[in-house]
């Protein structure tokens, strides 16, 4: 007989005839208007499928970005056509997220459809987590299924308050994530090598605190890095950098000595003075960083050694490009790298297991995606999983 999951799913829900509000994480790379990585589409498509083939009414609640208020730039619009295109059936958009409108395009619904609704961070409300805003959005459903596992470190009204105002369910994406990060991670073979870099600094540098003591080798990447360098009093120039956490990172430096914790930085990098593809750029040691410039990328010297430290280990975790990768050449570490690992893991020499909206589409953009061991939606949420913390989006839908 099949182990009870410890978390209500699909199985669990009676969704015939429902509205279903379904949370899930459209937080996709965009670039001019196209979606450039549609992992995070194709990974709920099976839940909707699912829900809709059971002839539910499938509402999706959803964010983009994060916006201050209304903003049209980060309107959910175009992505239900996105969404639309790859489930082959139409998806209906709503402009509101909640009160009357929504109420009108959820009461149009009949059996089987879909229907997106604005981006759920319009109102301020969602990440206060307000009772308010929970309650308008609960009018809006009968049964709550939650399928942003890449959403679920936060506790707002879409993600957390729900579960507690409708009977409330794993959707497949959820499952799937929880099952095979605990599958890959819960007994990682030592020694563990963490990559952790990317652009959302303030959002991710405290966690490190927590993760120096769970991880042998802590690479440090992207603009996340800069901020340490910062912290060791190098000179970042127009560097992507959190001046007010530096107090932050020298803490976190400290902790990772208690721990025995190696902390790698770049020792060099691809340093430009315009963010834009093919932007002229140098090879600069990082203590030799002109006022005008930003580090785009790490340098070949830090690449050699994260590969070097990288054939030391059995078990790679990572989260957050170490460089612009969108902007060529300052794909060229992250590429580097993320190729190491993948022939590292054909070799059956590491484990290699990455997450996160922008990391997916620099793996898939070095073509090694497929060669991870297992490649996560999400980014925060997967660190914060990994530093051991309880996610209250996964937390609401324990039994
Ligand atoms: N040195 C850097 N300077 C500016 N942006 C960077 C730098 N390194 C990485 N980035 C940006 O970080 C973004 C990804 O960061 P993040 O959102 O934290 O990752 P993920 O979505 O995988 O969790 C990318 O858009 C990339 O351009
Ligand atoms: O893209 C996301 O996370 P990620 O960049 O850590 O992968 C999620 O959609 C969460 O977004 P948030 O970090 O704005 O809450």
């Amino acid at each position: 007989m099949k182990e009870e999951s410890a978390f209500r799913t699909l199985d669990d829900a009676d969704v015939a005839n429902k509205r279903v509000l379904v949370r899930v994480d459209l937080n996709v790379p965009v670039d001019n208007g196209k979606v450039t990585d549609d992992t995070r589409i194709q990974a709920v498509l099976p839940t909707i499928r699912e829900i809709a083939d059971k002839g539910g009414k499938v509402i999706l609640l959803a964010h983009f970005g994060r916006p201050k208020g209304e903003d049209p730039t980060l309107s959910l619009a175009p992505i239900a056509g996105e969404v639309a295109s790859r489930l082959g059936k139409p998806v209906g958009f709503c402009p509101a997220t909640i009160g009357t409108v929504a109420q009108a395009a959820v009461a149009a619904l009949q059996p089987g459809d879909v229907l997106l609704l604005e981006n759920t961070r319009f109102d301020k409300r969602e990440e206060a987590n307000d009772p308010e805003f929970v309650a308008a959005l609960a009018t809006l459903g009968d049964v709550y299924v939650n399928d942003a596992f890449a959403t679920a470190h936060r506790a707002h009204a879409s993600t957390e308050g729900l579960a507690h105002a409708l009977p409330a369910y794993a959707g497949r994406c959820m499952q799937e994530e929880i099952e095979a990060l605990a599958k890959a991670l819960e007994a990682p073979e030592r020694p563990v090598l963490a990559v952790v870099g990317g652009a959302k600094v303030s959002s991710k540098l405290e966690l490190l605190g927590n993760l120096v003591a769970r991880v042998d080798i802590l690479v440090i990447g992207g603009g996340m890095a800069n901020t340490f360098l910062a912290a060791q009093g190098k000179d970042v120039g127009k560097s992507l950098c959190e001046h007010d956490l530096t107090s932050t990172a020298l803490d976190i430096i400290e902790k990772a000595k208690v721990a025995g914790c190696d902390v790698v930085l770049p020792v060099d990098a691809l340093a430009a003075t315009e963010f834009k593809a093919h932007a002229p750029c140098r090879v600069a040691a990082v203590d030799d960083i002109k006022a005008d410039e930003m580090m785009l990328d790490a340098g070949p010297a830090s690449v050699e050694s994260i590969i070097a430290k990288l054939k030391t280990a059995k078990t790679v975790v990572w989260n957050g490009p170490f460089g612009a990768f969108e902007l060529p050449p300052f794909d060229t570490a992250t590429v580097a790298v993320a190729k190491a690992a993948a022939d590292l893991t054909d070799a059956g020499k590491l484990l290699s297991v990455a997450g996160g909206g922008d990391t997916v589409a620099a793996l898939n953009h070095a073509g090694v995606a497929a060669r991870f061991s297992y490649v996560s939606t999400a980014g925060g949420a997967f660190l914060e999983w990994l530093e051991g913390k309880a996610l209250p989006g996964v937390e609401a839908l324990r039994r």
